[in-house]
């Protein structure tokens, strides 16, 4: 069933921003957007004329008409007129959080503006704010602007806007993301900060130039709430979030005489309306002064992949490497997880010599520099080993690097390295690894691939079998990486021949 969203914000006749901008947004996640109406704005391209509050017996109507029939897995909450709706807002969402079966996750956009003008410049709304909206927040995404109001600090640099977030969660807010679209530092630059499980995320991309911005914050928090409802974490989200509203910018047009509102347009599948994931000795973070450790090493651009990767096996053990060489896997990866193995070395060495024997491309896991030593053809690497490992001894020595992600957030880290390859899993449960909250889909390996496959070779793995391999390889996925598909086949020969069948290997 599609997942519901509700939106309870303020419409706009204009039809930018708002109610209407956030139903656009929620459209183009796949969610069911409802909405509870707090206020009605006249308003056009030129700006607001008029702000009618709805009362809160009409809210409430709103929300308990929901509540009945269509409970939302997510809740987003935009413009609140007064202090007595933030009140009622407040709780209903204490009551859902405690009552409902599955509790809704709160995404609250503080939105800037009320009868008087301003909201967020009045004391008590402010107050009524901290008191009972915040402590109930899941994820936070105010502007620069609405930052300094809710939280008195100047944003005048990264340390700042770390300052604002630790104030902003003091209030009880879980999680929080701060757009970036109002600073422009570095010059020329939009920078997003993400707050999120005790670590922080930045993304930054070059401004996009047009006058035509109306509703991107409504929309930006909307596509985070869709996405959170469809399941991704929050740092994918949010990197979905900055990627849809780069495409609408570049789109946007005008509609009358003032500033057009941000287009919607879908799902973001071109790579260019990504931001870029900061990592600490990029050049955006020199500029916003990341700390580098000294054991920093950064490589891009590793050696590429000669055809095409095909079925993919993935297995721990030397006579393994040899049956699937012998029965014609072009690609296969010797995984040792025991660092301590007294043969390790010697198995690597021997399964290099066997993929030059069989013409197979041999990938090792992990042990990069044993694979530097005896020439493999490539290494496979996860994420965290991106930190530890000498990523300029693989280039230099002529390896292909192939790295796993797990979502948006580690695909975009991984493109920073320029691979050879891009893994994405797991697809689906699988009893190999641990993949516990790390579980895609096939949904989600459909919008990774055409993301990606312009760029690098794609693998999907993770609990692959022969009845899922046409399904997974019908995504487009350039090749499927098995493990128990053929070490725990009756027969691990005639495995082989039926996936290179059903992913259409010749
Ligand atoms: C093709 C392929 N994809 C992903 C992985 C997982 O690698 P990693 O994240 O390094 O985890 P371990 O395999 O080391 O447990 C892989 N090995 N191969
Ligand atoms: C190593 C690894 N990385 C992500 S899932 C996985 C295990 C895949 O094993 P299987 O094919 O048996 O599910
Ligand atoms: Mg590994």
């Amino acid at each position: 069933m599609s997942k519901v969203v509700w939106s309870i914000a303020g419409s706009d006749s204009g039809g930018g921003a708002g109610i209407q901008a956030d139903l656009k947004a929620m459209h183009s996640f796949g969610v069911q957007g409802c909405t509870a109406i707090t206020a009605l704005t006249a308003q056009n391209s030129l700006g607001v004329e008029s702000l009618n509050a709805v009362s809160t017996d009409v809210i409430e109507a709103q929300l308990l008409a929901l509540e009945s029939d269509m409970k939302a897995s997510v809740i987003k909450i935009g413009m609140l007129a007064n202090v007595q709706q933030i009140q009622l807002i407040a709780e209903h969402i204490s009551r859902y959080k405690q009552s409902w079966e599955t509790p809704p996750t709160v995404v609250y956009d503080p939105v800037a503006i009320a009868t008087s003008g301003d909201a967020l410049t009045e004391e008590d709304t402010v107050d009524a704010l901290k008191t009972h909206l915040l402590p109930l927040v899941d994820v936070i995404t105010p502007n620069t602007h609405e930052t300094q109001l809710l939280t008195g600090v100047y944003l005048i640099g990264p340390d700042a806007v770390r300052e604002a977030a630790e104030k902003l969660r003091a209030f009880g807010v879980q999680s929080v993301v701060i757009k970036g679209g109002h600073w422009d530092y570095p010059k020329g630059y939009c920078i997003d900060y993400c707050w999120h499980q005790d670590e922080e995320y930045w993304l930054g991309n070059e401004s996009i130039n047009t006058p035509h911005t109306h509703g991107t914050g409504c929309s930006l928090s909307s596509v985070i709430a869709a996405s959170l409802a469809k399941g991704y974490p929050l740092k994918d989200a949010f990197i979905l979030g900055k990627a849809y509203i780069n495409a609408g910018l570049k789109s946007a047009v005008r509609y009358g005489e003032g500033i057009g509102p941000v287009a919607h347009t879908a799902f973001p599948h071109n790579i260019v309306d990504y931001p870029q994931v900061i990592e600490a000795g990029s050049w955006l973070g020199d500029e916003l002064e990341f700390y580098v450790p000294d054991n920093y090493n950064y490589a891009a651009g590793f050696a590429p992949i000669e055809g095409d990767l095909g079925l993919y096996a993935v297995v721990d053990t030397i006579d393994w490497v040899e049956l699937c060489l012998k029965h014609d896997v072009k690609t296969v990866q010797l995984r040792i997880k025991d660092a301590d193995s007294p043969t390790l070395e010697q198995d690597i060495a021997k399964a290099i010599e066997l993929g030059n024997t069989y013409g197979g491309r041999v990938f090792i896991n992990d042990h990069w520099q044993l694979a530097i030593k005896h020439g493999a053809y490539g290494v496979h690497l996860g994420q965290e080993d991106l930190n530890v490992a000498d990523l300029n001894a693989i280039k230099q020595a002529g390896l292909r690097l192939g790295l796993s992600t797990h979502g948006f957030y580690e695909m975009l880290r991984a493109h920073n390295y320029r691979p050879s390859y891009l893994a994405f899993g797991a697809i689906y449960p699988t009893t190999t690894k641990d993949m516990t909250g790390q579980i895609q889909g096939l949904e989600k390996l459909r919008h990774f691939v055409p993301l990606m496959k312009s760029e690098y070779p794609t693998v999907a793995i993770g609990g692959i079998d022969l009845g899922r391999a046409s399904e997974v390889a019908d995504t487009g996925v350039g090749s499927v990486a098995v493990v128990r598909a053929i070490t725990e086949a009756k027969s691990p020969e005639q495995a082989i021949v039926n996936l290179k069948q059903a992913i259409g290997e010749p």
